[in-house]
């Protein structure tokens, strides 16, 4: 006997590469188990306007390939505040759907939190390129954007090598360095700044310049947006080495495109379906992920209230490597 009848899933705060992946096991297991599954459109604004639509078999079809969501994805105002939050409950009861599934990041988990804290069962999927929840080893979107920037660093070390510069990458993460540290560790960055690491501007602009005096062609800093900007990063550096300018680029929402790779799909894909069985079994208020290879459930609570540990011993092996 399950324990929903009708659920309905969407997609919020910034899209990421894998959600379609998602909607698409979301879909297709609820129907499998007999559930009527809706979607809802642009994520809790969507759900406060009642946005919501019957999905099918066939809605689905053609899209874990892609990237975006399907379902479109926004940042809600509206419902960070209590009265947008009940406005929500109500509709969802109004229309009888009694089970939730968010994909979304740590801002769609508080919000999904709430939700649940006002009765309607919801479960949460890790859909940011971030990588900073925690409770799961990766998010969805995260392995895609670590391509998107390794890809980008390719490039940027052929012209880099001609003229025998350095390039300042700064990458998106939000709070988190977890992209710049999987991106900088397999592309051989240089020099790797996260927020969770202190580290002093005089040193990295010695590291930078003494690669070349090692016999590097090239010198490459991957800077997590967390820090700063890499813009002032560059012009700091300038100004402690007056004789040396790096070129700064800025990959910005270029990370969050392109069609997922494998690993995001599969991911997506397990965590879709683990979230509509675990609401069949009754749960509730718990985010979805995979540690050590296995699908794992975590209060809410837990999770909203815990900050990610930051991985220092990749961290070190990086520099390690690019000495
Ligand atoms: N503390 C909160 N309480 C309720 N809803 C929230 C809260 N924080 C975020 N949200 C909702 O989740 C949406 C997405 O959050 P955001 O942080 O922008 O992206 P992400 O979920 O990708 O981290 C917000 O626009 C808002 O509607
Ligand atoms: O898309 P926007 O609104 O410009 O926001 C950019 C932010 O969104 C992200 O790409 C994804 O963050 P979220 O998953 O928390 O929404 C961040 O890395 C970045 O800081
Ligand atoms: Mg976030």
């Amino acid at each position: 006997m399950s324990a929903v009848k009708k659920i309905a899933v969407l997609t919020s705060g910034g899209d990421s590469q894998g959600m379609n992946a998602a909607v698409r096991a979301v879909v297709r297991s609820g129907l499998y188990f007999g559930l009527e599954v809706f979607g809802i459109q642009r994520g809790y604004h969507g759900l406060i306007h009642d946005d919501i639509f019957p999905m099918d078999l066939r809605s689905v079809g053609d899209i874990i390939q892609r990237g975006g969501t399907i379902l479109q994805s926004a940042r809600c105002m509206e419902f960070m505040r209590a009265e947008g939050q009940q406005k929500a409950a109500e509709i969802l009861r109004e229309r009888g759907i009694d089970g939730l599934v968010v994909i979304g990041g740590d801002g769609s988990y508080q919000g999904a939190n709430k939700l649940n804290k006002l009765g309607i069962r919801t479960m949460g999927l890790p859909g940011t390129i971030d990588n900073d929840i925690p409770y799961t080893d990766f998010t969805i979107g995260f392995d895609t954007a670590v391509n998107v920037v390794v890809d980008a660093v390719n490039k940027l070390r052929d012209t880099m090598s001609s003229h025998e510069r350095s390039s300042i990458v700064e990458v998106m993460g939000r709070y988190c360095g977890d992209i710049a540290l999987h991106a900088g560790l397999a592309s051989g960055a240089e020099t790797i700044l996260v927020p969770e690491v202190t580290y002093n501007m005089q040193e990295v602009a010695d590291r930078m310049r003494n690669n070349f005096e090692k016999g590097k062609r090239h010198s490459i800093l991957l800077v997590a947006e967390g820090v700063g900007r890499g813009e002032d990063i560059g012009k700091l550096i300038h100004e402690l080495c007056p004789d040396y300018e790096p070129r700064v680029t800025v990959l910005g929402h270029i990370q969050r495109g392109g069609a997922p790779t494998p690993f995001d799909r599969n991911l997506a894909s397990r965590l879709g379906d683990f979230a509509v069985r675990k609401l069949i079994e009754g749960e509730s208020g718990k985010a979805c992920g995979l540690v050590k290879g296995e699908l794992v459930l975590t209060d809410f609570d837990i999770v909203v209230n815990t900050k990610k540990e930051f991985n220092m011993e990749m961290y070190e092996l990086a520099q390690r490597l690019s000495q």
